[in-house]
């Protein structure tokens, strides 16, 4: 069932009923069925594909016992004399033993030997001849690594449905495993709609403009779990549209494209899908930019039609097409990030849409909240804005005034570090 949130009458709209940004992701989740065939991927380049099915430990980590510093392992607790009787260095072979009054010199990460209470850090410890004096009451198990204090054998270490990234890596390596049982990869078809459309390089003559949206969507699915087959421009014509829908149906997970979804003459995507033998729910968003999105299904393929205008297309596909994708990989949903912001300026709007508009981090508020400026006049067809931003900044549909200080979301771009 739709939730119908609001009308959107300000803006001399027929349909007058818009649907949430939760309402259309979870409607758009209903249309995903997670894939079900895996494969072993090797581990580096397992980054970005997702699990399926527990990963367990099979060693314990640390796996043998080590020394946390260079300094001295020493056979009891406290700060009296203890007689140096070896050395060992990380890699070195566990065997030998200290007994109470005998230290050992020992390396970061070497094994300590069979009797250690504690290690003294060498810049804390005096030595004379062959006697290593700690400066305090070192206690019992001071820089000790013991077995299993990370991971204990059998451990679940990565749960089915994460996305693997570099920690990933590093703890599964640290485990011992080579690669990854990973759901496959999503197989994407896109295709941008338009007479108007040229690629770069090819015949531009008056009315053209470059596709500017499929090369965008191909870069936002780069992400590792994504194979893009690039269906190219097609023209506005219904015949065309439903010939590649129907072909692109037949081989992908996902057909992502972008133009005609609004509801001029030549918006030619819903019926194309319905000929296609698809079904098609229009979705309209109560949010500016990216009120006209179409969602649906061709076959076993989810179908989402983003709008034309670029910072639309962009805009929904970050709010819309990231969900759909980890529904199709049963990923756990990545929540978007929104931090609570503070404007910088003065802006008077037309209340109606949950808007967004790129903007970036100038300061910091008194309450340590960031404060935000918009990084040009916003509009669904400029890009201009989004190069200078830190991130979307938004208001929600019933804001009509932006002061200076008011209270804004904030969904940065870079909130993470990389991961
Ligand atoms: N009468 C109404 N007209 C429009 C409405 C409406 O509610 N009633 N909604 C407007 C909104 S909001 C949007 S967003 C656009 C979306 O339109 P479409 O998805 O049908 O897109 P097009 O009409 O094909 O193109 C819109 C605009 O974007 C340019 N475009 C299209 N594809 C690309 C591309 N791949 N790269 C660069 N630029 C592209 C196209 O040339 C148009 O200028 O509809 C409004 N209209
Ligand atoms: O949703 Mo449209 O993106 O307002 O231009």
């Amino acid at each position: 069932m739709k939730t119908l949130i609001q009308t959107d009458c300000c803006e001399g709209n027929s349909e007058r009923t818009l649907a949430s940004i939760d309402e259309t992701v979870s409607r758009a989740l209903d249309l995903c069925s997670p894939l079900q065939e895996t494969e072993n991927v090797l581990l580096p380049e397992a980054v970005g594909r997702v699990t399926a099915g527990d990963t367990i430990s099979l060693f314990s980590l640390p796996i043998h016992e080590h020394s946390a510093v260079d300094g001295y392992a020493l056979g009891g607790a406290g700060k009296n004399p203890f007689a140096i009787v070896g050395r060992r260095i990380a890699g070195d072979n566990p065997k030998g033993r200290i007994r109470d009054n005998e230290a050992m010199r020992i390396m970061t990460g070497a094994p300590t030997p069979a009797g250690t209470c504690a290690v003294v850090m060498q810049e804390h410890a005096r030595v004379t001849d062959d006697i290593v004096t700690p400066d305090f009451n070192v206690p019992p198990g001071d820089n000790i690594r013991r077995v299993g204090e990370d991971v204990k054998a059998s451990d679940t270490l990565v749960r089915s449905g994460t996305r693997l990234d570099a920690r990933h890596t590093a703890l599964l390596t640290a485990s011992g495993y080579r690669s990854a049982s990973v759901v496959r990869t999503i197989r994407v078809a896109v295709f941008s709609t338009g007479n108007e459309l040229r690629d770069t390089g090819v015949g531009m003559g008056p009315g053209h403009i470059f596709d500017t949206n499929r090369p965008m969507l191909k870069t936002l699915l780069s992400s590792g779990n994504v194979d893009v087959s690039d269906f190219g421009i097609v023209p506005d014509t219904r015949d065309e549209i439903v010939r590649v829908l129907k072909e692109a149906a037949a081989s992908h997970d996902l057909i992502i494209t972008s133009g005609g979804v609004s509801v001029g003459e030549e918006d030619h995507l819903k019926p194309a899908v319905i000929e296609a033998g698809g079904a098609i729910e229009s979705w309209r968003m109560a949010i500016k930019p990216g009120k006209p999105i179409a969602l649906g299904n061709i076959g076993k393929a989810v179908y989402l039609g983003l709008p034309g205008n670029p910072l639309a297309c962009f805009v929904d596909f970050l709010l819309v097409g990231r969900p759909i994708l980890d529904g199709l990989t049963g990923a756990a949903r990545r929540a978007a990030i929104v931090q609570q912001a503070k404007a910088a300026f003065h802006w008077e709007r037309r209340a109606g849409r949950h808007e967004f508009f790129p903007c970036n981090i100038v300061g910091t508020s008194d309450e340590g909240l960031p404060l935000l400026e918009k990084t040009g006049r916003a509009g669904s067809a400029r890009l201009m804005p989004l190069i200078e931003a830190d991130g979307l900044g938004a208001v929600n549909a019933g804001c009509a005034t932006v002061e200076p200080g008011s209270r804004l979301e904030f969904y940065p771009f870079r909130a993470d570090m990389g991961l």
